[in-house]
């Protein structure tokens, strides 16, 4: 159908372009009624040029793909609800066929709960334009998809309110926002749980979150209350801008969000309200956003107070020497190792200073330990304050002390003069009376000294040379300082020559054991003790007083000891326990180191074994410092070793703490009183008055006494007056070697 003139021809008078018009209208009318009609397939319209531009009929074809194509569920509703048009997608989405859901109410496709209100937007709508409700539809299975749904009036007469609805399933949307929802509350609860204070910022530097740890930390600091922070929530404008802490804390959070730049366990102390300092590792992160822009910056507070508090102690422990809080033997090690190296550098000498506290042993044995600690936490005291910054006072153990002096004069002898003068100081400082508790204590310290001469001096060599001045010192009397010198040199060298002779003469056979004989009152002998002799291929017999003290210092003590027990094992078990003298036996020394070695019992017992000797026939001789030095330790051992049959003897009883509350608490056989104390029996009251005193007090501790050192017919004489059963001494036999003791003893015990 196409028009047969145009109107705007400019050679049609008016009245025939009226007439044009007209027909054209009626003919438009007579179009709109045979569409209307359904009486007309397709209508085209051309233009000027007689171009076919729109046809009727394929634009509906069109709308109609559209509508069925598009990706939303789309439907028309007569006025009262009913569908009577739905596209494929609306069917694929409600698992309903098209042609069932035709003259169904959408009302039944809508889930109960939406149900009301959707009933109510039906009966009480107005004509609009276009409404959106979200509401739920229900699957075929009963599944609810929750929908967007889009309700548009229709504009077709005769379907008088009439509208359409496109319904827009919003199931994969929800499912992404549920999945958001759920993965940023499991983050939420991760933030807020963990140990570590957590703080949000955004661009400006305004805080958009802190977890409850974060508010706990800074909480206590000094400058404010968790609400006055809140308050602030932003750095910028709170007024606690001298808190070093939150200063520091800023500027890395700012770096963060201005240059990007991420600061990672920075520490940081805080000032606590209670006077208390927290200390915190402090972590600023930026954060991007899509762009690749700092959206803002994470914040990470880790309180390390007690992680610090543990390491200082572990540091504590490890480097500084619990009684006295002074660096221990292997920090003082580490310092004069820095010290040797700066003095290398810059040409100066340093000083070692190596103080021992005159008959600190005595006090010790005569108060307790209780006093003694006393004494040595003042003298630590005491030694600080004589001190420059840079020195180091530091306590070996015991009674020793040494002080490392650095940036002495480049001259020796000035140096020399310098270490003197702090030499003296400290000498006269640890010289003054000490109150020790109600007890008034007179100490005086020997004092050992060495130059740090850089070049030639090693760690080891410099503590050597002072200890040996320090020796020097008690040796010249005690109470006094000496420096290191060459004649000292040649006496160290000598002690670290010897040392090696006697691994060598331990290796070679050089070692032997002398028997001295135990009698009884009428000469029996009723054992023997062996006592060690080295045959130094030079230097001849050696006693032990030469080379017992070296080998207990460099270690040498613990095969020494084991040979000693190996060999007086064997010379048990060659000379038989004699008929007569059931109870003959051998007493070894058993040194404080060897006795502490956690195979001792084990080696006593593997050695008996080897040569079966019968335990009994063994007495260790142990000391009273042996002894103390662990009391529940030694116990224990010493059971074992009871247990075992072993007996044990206290050497040197007298000289030491002779307390009697240990006494009663060790398992112990027999007190050997020391031969100090029989030398003078005879001459001096106070000796005689000790040893009657430990003769009467044994028995009461189930005790027997042996007293060493008897020579004289005398001293023998008093001490059987007085109850003593058991002697040694040269009166009755000098140590002597095996095979000789034997044959001496013969007849009186001993094969
Ligand atoms: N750990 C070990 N220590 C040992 C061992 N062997 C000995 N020693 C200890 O060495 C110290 C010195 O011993 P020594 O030079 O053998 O002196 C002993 C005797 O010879 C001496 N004595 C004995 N009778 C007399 C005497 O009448 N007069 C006198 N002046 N001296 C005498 O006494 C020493 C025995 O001492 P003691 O052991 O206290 O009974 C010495 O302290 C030994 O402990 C060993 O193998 N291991």
């Amino acid at each position: 159908m196409s028009p047969t003139a145009t109107p705007t021809d400019p050679s049609i008078d008016p009245t025939t372009e009226i007439e044009i018009l007209r027909a054209r209208l009626a003919e438009a009318e007579a179009v709109l009624e045979a569409i209307r009609g359904g009486q007309i397939d397709a209508l085209l319209v051309s233009d000027k040029r007689g171009e076919q531009v729109f046809t009727l009929k394929r634009a509906e074809h069109d709308y109609r793909l559209l509508v069925e194509e598009m990706g939303e569920g789309a439907m028309t509703l007569t006025a009262n609800g009913r569908i009577y048009f739905a596209n494929r997608r609306l069917a694929a989405m409600l698992g309903i066929a098209r042609e069932n859901l035709i003259g169904s109410a959408l009302a039944e496709h809508i889930a109960a709960a939406d149900r009301p209100r959707y009933q109510d937007w039906l009966h009480t709508r107005s004509p609009r334009p276009q409404q959106r409700l979200e509401m739920a539809l229900i699957d075929a299975r009963g599944t609810t998809l929750p929908c967007h749904l889009s309700f548009t009036e229709l504009p077709v007469a005769e379907k008088q309110g009439a509208f359409c609805v496109v319904a827009t399933d919003l199931s994969a949307r929800k499912q992404a926002e549920e999945a958001l929802r759920v993965s940023e509350q499991r983050l939420k609860t991760i933030v807020e749980n963990l140990p570590i204070g957590v703080w949000f910022l955004d661009a400006a530097g305004k805080m958009t979150f802190r977890n409850a740890r974060a508010q706990r930390i800074w909480s206590e600091a000094k400058f404010a209350g968790p609400e006055q922070f809140d308050d602030h929530k932003a750095y910028a404008p709170h007024p606690h801008k001298h808190h070093r802490a939150l200063v520091a804390q800023e500027r890395s959070a700012m770096r963060a969000i201005t240059h990007g730049e991420t600061q990672l366990n920075e520490e940081l102390e805080i000032e606590c309200l209670d006077g208390t300092r927290k200390i915190i590792l402090n972590s600023a992160v930026p954060i991007h956003d899509g762009n690749g822009q700092i959206a803002g910056a994470v914040v990470l507070n880790q309180d390390i107070t007690e992680r610090k508090a543990f390491e200082d102690r572990i540091e504590q422990l490890a480097f500084y020497d619990a009684l006295t809080g002074l660096p221990n033997r292997r920090l003082l090690l580490d310092r004069l190792g820095q010290v040797l190296a700066t003095i290398k550098r810059n040409g100066s000498y340093g000083a070692l200073l190596f103080i021992d506290l005159d008959h600190f042993k005595d006090l010790n044995d005569s108060l307790g330990h209780d006093v003694g600690d006393l004494l040595l936490i003042e003298v630590a005291q005491r030694l600080q304050t004589c001190m420059r910054a840079s020195d180091t006072v530091a306590r070996l153990g015991g009674d020793e002390f040494v002080i490392v002096l650095d940036d002495l004069s480049r001259e020796s002898a000035q140096a020399v003069a310098q270490a003197r003068q702090i030499g003296l100081k400290v000498w006269q400082t640890l010289s003054q009376p000490y109150q020790l508790g109600t007890h008034l204590h007179h100490s005086t310290p020997s004092i050992g000294a060495t130059l740090i001469d850089a070049p030639q001096s090693s760690v080891e060599e410099l503590l050597k040379r002072a200890d040996l001045a320090m020796y020097q010192s008690k040796n010249a009397g005690r109470n006094q300082l000496r420096f290191f010198d060459p004649e000292m040199q040649t006496a160290l060298e000598l002690r670290t020559s010897l040392e090696g002779q006697l691994h060598e003469g331990l290796r070679h056979g050089q070692l032997l054991l002398y028997y001295q004989p135990q009698v009884d009152e009428t000469g029996r002998v009723l054992g023997a003790e062996a006592l060690l002799r080295w045959h130094h291929p030079q230097r001849g017999l050696l006693t032990p007083d030469v080379f017992i003290h070296l080998a207990e210092t460099s270690g040498l003590i613990l095969d020494l000891g084991a040979w000693v027990l190996e060999t007086a094992c064997a010379q048990l078990a060659h000379w038989p326990a004699h008929k007569q003298v059931p109870a003959t036996s051998i007493a070894i020394n058993i040194s404080a180191r060897q006795f502490l070695d956690p195979r001792f019992v084990e080696r006593v017992q593997t050695a008996l074994q080897r040569y079966a000797v019968d335990p009994h026939r063994l007495k260790l001789e142990l000391t009273e410092s042996l002894l103390l030095q662990d009391v529940e330790e030694t116990i224990t051992k010493m059971a074992a070793l009871r247990a075992l049959g072993l007996r044990f003897a206290l050497d040197d009883f007298g000289t030491g703490y002779s307390s009697l509350a240990y006494l009663k608490r060790l398992p112990l056989d027999e007190l050997k009183i020391d031969r100090s104390f029989v030398a003078d029996v005879t001459t001096d009251v106070n000796d005689a008055a000790i040893v009657r005193a430990i003769l009467a007090l044994a028995p009461k501790l189930g005790l027997s006494v042996i007293a060493e050192g008897v020579e004289t017919e005398a001293q023998h004489r008093f001490l059987i007056e007085h109850g003593c059963r058991a002697f040694q001494g040269y009166l009755f036999g000098k140590p002597a070697p095996a095979t000789a003791a034997g044959k001496s003893w013969a007849g009186t015990g001993l094969p």
